[in-house]
Formats: structure tokens, sequence, C-alpha cells
């Protein structure tokens, strides 16, 4: 899909066939968003957080685009029998079951740098509301009580700050925060000390950080270790007096242990933005007068919501047209730009040959990049001969996103090899290499002719042939020294040959007397042609494969 210049048609929710691939919206996003959609889509609504609604709307989507309000469970991803790709404009997502959308090859992109300029001033606004009661006095104030000793506050200057996790929002609020002249401290044991004192930040253990730190902010994603990590413990070791802040996710501060904390005075005042559960409009937190709440309003701004939409937008038009794309949460494909697309493809088809010249897949899948291409990220090129050589093997979809798991329970393993030389005389060459149950070695090559050329097979089992990697395939390894293509001929009846090669001996790799036989042919050859023609020339080996189906 090119960049769009009209926008996507847009419907409510419906069953209606269409033509073009359907994008679900589950929540308010940016108008950009729904423009940088294009036309090429159709644009479908319903509210995400009505679950017999979503349920309904999912089976005809193939892309949901979600905020944080909408649960993509694994019993969202099942109903979406069509869905491709789940769409999450904004960081965290805690809210997509990553691991259910993986197994069913649904990739799930997100835009992790959209918001969070917008959730760091959301925290330093945090930061002085707690410090000065601001909310508070000026709901006092709109109720008639002009009190100004009753909000009396203390400043930030001077006072320490612990950060914990120190990411890209943590990172921006130290930043932020330096200009405040504060000391900054931050607890955060995958980050590297040497990063952080350059920003002017000291890492410490969490014990060190909760007891020197007169203001705490929370920027860690949700996780089951990150879960309740601000609970009792933590809150009986903190400085006397402190004032905490969390924009990050509700559920790791502990809600009702700061509740406590709070009544008891050991935390002076809160801040939160965030909620275990949410919409959150009734909590105990609400009573105290030291508490300042907003309703999950860090991405809330013009500018983050139409970064995150436009951001996950683009992902999404790019997965539905069948690309990748460097957002993806749950496929790891390096960088993949125009240049190498046409390449992932080449692999894919590799990767299928392999399969059925091996009959089947076992041990590890080795992919050897050579010549002008390995100037590039070629990662990506791992995954499609996954991808390819398991589609010949297992039933239902593979996707880039499933590749992975589908071959670690095959106990399938993969390993990209790549340099510069060794491509001659292609200027860049793929080989898929793996074994045959004999544990004998099998290999293909592939190389692209030229630019909008398609794929060519170079090499196979050691044999050096020159066909297109297209339509449908033949091959036979037989012993040489007699005449095979009238008897393959004959055998295969009245199947149309586009091109025929006989490969002999040993170019490549020391083969023997065997040849081998290779021919595109006009249809898909049947099991049972394949099995004549192999017997009529006594072939110790036969397969087929079939591009077009
Ligand atoms: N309130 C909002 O609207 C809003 C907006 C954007 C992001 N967020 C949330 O803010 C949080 C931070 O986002 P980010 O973009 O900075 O994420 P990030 O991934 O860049 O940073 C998170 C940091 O936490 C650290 N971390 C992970 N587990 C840890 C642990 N157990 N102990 C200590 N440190 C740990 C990581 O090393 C990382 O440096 C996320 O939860 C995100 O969903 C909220
Ligand atoms: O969609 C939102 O507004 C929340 C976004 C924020 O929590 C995030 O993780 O990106």
């Amino acid at each position: 899909m090119d960049k769009p210049t009209q926008t996507s048609t847009e419907s409510t929710q419906s069953a209606e066939p269409t033509d073009k691939p359907v994008v679900l919206i589950t929540e308010e996003l940016s108008p950009a968003a729904v423009i940088a959609l294009g036309p090429d889509v159709e644009v479908r609504r319903c509210a995400g957080t009505d679950r017999a609604a979503l349920l309904e709307a999912l089976p005809g989507a193939d892309a949901v685009l979600v905020r944080s309000a909408t649960r993509i469970d694994a019993e969202a991803i099942a109903a979406g029998s069509r869905l491709k790709v789940v769409g999450r404009a904004g960081v965290g997502v805690d809210n997509v079951d990553v691991p259910a959308a993986t197994r069913a090859g649904v990739m799930v992109v997100n835009a992790p740098t959209a918001n969070v300029v917008s959730a760091a001033e959301l925290t330093v606004g945090l930061l002085l509301a707690v410090a000065r009661n601001i909310p508070q006095a000026g709901a006092a104030l709109r109720e008639g009580h002009w009190q100004r000793s009753r909000f009396t506050g203390v400043e930030l200057s001077g006072k320490t700050l612990g950060i914990i996790g120190l990411g890209r929002i943590g990172s921006l609020v130290a930043q932020r925060m330096r200009g405040f002249d504060m000391r900054l401290l931050a607890y955060d044991p995958y980050v590297r000390a040497g990063n952080a004192s350059q920003a002017g930040v000291r890492m410490t253990g969490l014990d060190e950080l909760l007891a020197e730190s007169d203001f705490l902010t929370v920027h860690l994603p949700r996780t089951a270790e990150t879960t309740g990590l601000i609970g009792f413990d933590a809150l009986q070791r903190v400085k006397p007096g402190v004032r905490l802040v969390n924009a990050a996710r509700g559920g790791i501060v502990d809600e009702t242990e700061l509740y406590a904390a709070l009544k008891e005075g050991r935390v002076a005042g809160a801040a939160l933005d965030v909620f275990a559960t949410e919409p959150c409009t009734d909590s105990p937190l609400f009573e105290l007068d030291n508490v300042v709440a907003t309703p999950h309003l860090g991405a809330g701004t013009i500018e983050a919501q139409a970064r995150a939409g436009v951001a996950v937008a683009e992902s999404v038009r790019q997965v539905l047209a069948g690309r990748c794309v460097p957002e993806a949460v749950n496929v790891h494909m390096g960088t993949v730009d125009g240049e190498l697309a046409p390449w992932l493809a080449l692999t894919e088809q590799l990767g299928r040959l392999l399969t059925a010249a091996a009959a089947g897949l076992r041990g590890k899948l080795l992919v050897k990049v050579a010549g002008e291409i390995t100037g590039q990220d070629t990662t990506a090129l791992e995954l499609a001969a996954l991808k390819g050589a398991l589609s010949g093997v297992v039933q239902g979809d593979v996707s880039y996103v499933n590749a992975p798991l589908l071959a670690q329970e095959r106990g399938v393993g993969s390993e990209l090899l790549s340099a510069h030389a060794g491509a001659a005389p292609h200027h860049s060459l793929v080989t898929v290499s793996g074994a045959l149950p004999s544990g004998e070695v099998v290999s293909v090559s592939g190389t692209l002719a030229g630019r909008g050329a398609g794929g060519r097979l170079v090499e196979v089992c050691g044999f050096e042939v020159d066909l297109a990697l297209a339509g449908s395939m033949a091959f036979f390894r037989a012993p040489g020294g007699r005449s095979l293509v009238g008897a393959v001929g004959a055998a295969l009846g009245g199947t149309p040959i586009d091109a025929l090669q006989i490969a002999h001996g040993a170019p490549v790799a020391n083969t023997g007397n065997e040849v081998l036989l290779a021919l595109n042919v006009g249809r898909p050859v049947t099991r049972e042609l394949l099995d004549e023609a192999a017997l009529s020339i006594d072939a110790t080996h036969s397969w087929s494969l079939d591009e077009t189906a």
C-alpha cells in the first residue's frame, strides 16, 4: 500500500463482507490516525470496554487498534480468527496477551516513543502538584475557601528524587527535574550506571533509594516482577514524609498499602495517574486530602495522541500489506527496508524448497547470506527461512510472528551466518541448508537476478542449476549415465515442461556420479506422477514444490 491520499471507508460495526482489510478501532484515537490508515482499509468501531461487542466485532477484523482500556486477551485473540495485527496506540502492551498473539501468529505493534514526552511532562506536573497541593487548593477555592496555610507545601529544589525505572520516561523525567535542582537517584537493575551518571543520575539499590528519597516516581512496566513492588515492605523502608508519584501502571504501587502509609503519615502525599483497575472512580484513596489523582492522562495530549495514532496506523497498514515493521513487539526482525523485501520472499521460498528436498524439517536450519546484501541488516532472513520451511510441515498459518515458537516446539533451531565473501559469481546469495533423516546435509541457494526480477535457484544439494524459483517445480536425484529426460517426460504424462536442467557431477560439492534433474513445470506434479517418474529413472530422491499454491 502506498501513502494514503484519501481517508479510509468508515462504518460502524457491521458483518457485511468487504474486499478491504477491516481495521477495528476500539477506543478514541486522534483523527490523524484514521487518515493515516488510508483508503485501502475499512474502519469499523466498537467500544473496547463493551466485552460482548468486542468479541462480536473481532471475527470480522484483520487488525484491531486499541489504547489502554481494551483487553486483548487470549479469548479476544481466539475470537479474531482472521486477525493479523494488534496495534497499541501507546507504550504499554500489558492489556494485550502478547504470548497468545504470538502463538496465533498475530503481530503486536506499539508506538514506544510517541507519548513519552507527554508522560514525563505529566510526571513533572504531578511532582509539583503533590509538593504544593495545587489541585486541592484550587478545588477548595472553587468551593469558596481562601485557605493559604492549609495548603502550605514543600520545595523541590535541593530534595532527592528517587526514580524507579530509568527507561525512556524515567530518563526524560530526570532530565527535566535536574532543572529544578533536585538530587537524582535511580533504581533500575537493567541500566548501566555509566549511562546514568552522564545524565547526572546516581544508580542505587532499591533500599538506598527508598531510604534517601524525598520524592519517589515510578516508571516501570507492569510485569510479574514489578506488580506490588511498592507494597508493604517498600513502604516501611521509605524516608518518613516521602511524596510518591505513579504515572506508569496501576498495581506497581499497592493501593491498600499506600492508603495505610498515607493515613499514618509515613507517606506525606501521593499523586496517581494510574490504578490497578481502570476506570477507577471510587477508590478510598480519593477520600484523602493528600492524594492527587488524574484519570490516566499521561498520554493525554493532542501531540502524543496524534503521534501514537499515526505511528501505529502506519505500522498496521504495513503489516496488512504483508510488510514487516520495526515496532513489532513480538517479532525481532531487525531493520527491514525496501531493498531487503524481495530477499525475504526468496529466502522463504528457499525454506519451503529445503523442507521438500529434506522430506521434513529437523535439527537445525542454517541460513548463509553472502555478497552485497550483507551490507544490510539481514536478521529477518533467518525468520523468512524458518517461515518457509515450517509452512510445509505445520498445519495452519505460519507467520514471522509464530515461526520461532513453532520451530522451538518442534525442536528445530536456526542460525544465520553472514559473510561478504562467497557469493561469486552472483552479487548476493542466500543458502538454506538442513539435514535428511540419514544425517546427510541438503542445501538450496538462490539469488535475485536484478531489480524487480524474480528469484533464481542456483544450487540444489551441491548441484549448480539456474532455474526460475517460481511456479511448480520437480526434482530428481538419480544415477547418471542414462537417458533421463525421455523417461521422466513420459512418466509425467501431459505435464508441460517449461524448463529442464540436468546437473552432472559435483561442481559445488562431491556428489559422485549422481545427477540432478530439475524442472520448471506448467502445473503441480501429483505425488503419484512424481513417484512414477522417479521409478522410471531409479531416482534415489524426488520432490516437488508448488510455489503457486
Ligand atoms: N500514564 C500514562 O499515560 C503512560 C504513558 C506512557 C507510558 N506509560 C507507562 O510508563 C511506564 C514506563 O514507560 P517507558 O516508556 O519509560 O518504558 P521503558 O521500557 O523505556 O522503561 C522501563 C524501565 O523499567 C526498567 N525495569 C523493568 N523491570 C524493572 C524492575 N523489576 N525493577 C527496576 N526497573 C525495571 C527497565 O529496565 C526500563 O529501563 C510503562 O509502564 C508505560 O506503560 C504510562
Ligand atoms: O492510551 C492511553 O492514553 C494510555 C497510554 C499509556 O498508558 C501508554 O502506556 O502508552
